[in-house]
């Protein structure tokens, strides 16, 4: 057979898939409804191993695995579907957000890091020496929000700023890009309610995955699914406690989109833990 033939013949067979995925999908829009309705969880897992067991079970060896991906590939963009669709037939995403940044009278920011101060008049600065205690001065009222360097071109992240913020359930609501001696940073501006406008082109997220094979690549090509670009990912181990790891990834959207807030509704009910950390405008 030449190439242009067996190429005709898997035109032929794609146009069978395609019929047959929609079927399914109208299947999965009919699962969403009756989900809910009893406000059933869309993921379950124990499901997909049975049919996963069930349907490869007679399949040659030589394409077993290659099978098991794409029924596995087919559930998730079921679950995808499902997870759009519950939106829309109920009111279920549990994030609360404003809609309107804070006036800022009084900042609180590190001692160290006074000299990055944006748009404030350093007078008005409270400072400290840790995040725990910029955010009891701002949970104290004694500040509006915080101030600290994010990350810095030259020396990575903060992890003790990242690590405040997933403690203590703050959010960044402004992002500026500072020019230091020659040193890029990204300093944020931060308060106690995730602030979400409509200029927003940033998720900062953070999330924990099971540890086994396959769960952050799963959520990876979950966030590729939604045609969200992924503009940065790092990990960092707990503290104490068993060995896992966090991950951060900042998202490019807003959550007023659908979508957007599609997949973190997704996020939420498939990652072992999931928070949103932030949502601003970056220009890069
Ligand atoms: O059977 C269900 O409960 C479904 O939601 C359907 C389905 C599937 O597409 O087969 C999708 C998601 C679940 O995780 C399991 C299976």
């Amino acid at each position: 057979m030449t190439l242009e033939e067996v190429r005709k013949q898997i035109d032929v067979v794609d146009k069978q898939i395609k019929v047959l995925f929609k079927e399914r999908m109208i299947l999965a829009d009919q699962v969403a409804r009756v989900k809910a309705e009893s406000e059933d969880a869309i993921y379950k897992p124990d499901r997909e191993e049975a049919i996963i067991t069930k349907l490869t079970g007679d399949v040659d060896d030589s394409i077993k695995k290659e099978y098991t991906a794409l029924i596995k590939r087919i559930m998730e963009v079921s679950r995808k579907y499902q997870y759009g669709r519950t939106l829309e037939l109920r009111n279920c995403l549990d994030v609360s957000f404003v809609t309107e940044e804070p006036k800022v009278k009084k900042l609180a920011m590190l001692k160290h890091e006074l000299y990055i101060c944006q748009g404030y008049s350093r007078d008005l600065v409270n400072t400290v020496s840790d995040y725990e205690q910029v955010m009891e001065l701002i949970r104290k009222d004694e500040a509006d929000a915080g101030m600290g360097i994010f990350e810095d071109i030259s020396y990575g992240v903060s992890d003790s700023l990242h690590e405040a913020l997933t403690m203590n359930d703050f959010y960044i609501y402004r992002c500026d890009e500072v020019l230091d001696e020659g040193h890029r940073k990204k300093v944020v501006t931060f308060g106690k309610q995730l602030v979400v406008l409509p200029e927003h082109n940033r998720l900062k997220i953070v999330f924990v995955c099971k540890n086994k094979s396959g769960s952050l690549a799963s959520v990876l090509s979950m966030i590729s699914d939604y045609g969200v670009n992924l503009t940065e990912i790092h990990s960092v181990p707990f503290r104490g406690g068993e060995w896992n790891y966090r991950f951060y990834v900042e998202l490019n959207g807003n959550l007023l989109q659908k979508e957007i807030q599609a997949l973190v509704f997704q996020l939420i009910n498939e990652t072992e833990t999931f928070k949103i950390l932030g949502s601003y405008f970056c220009e890069q």
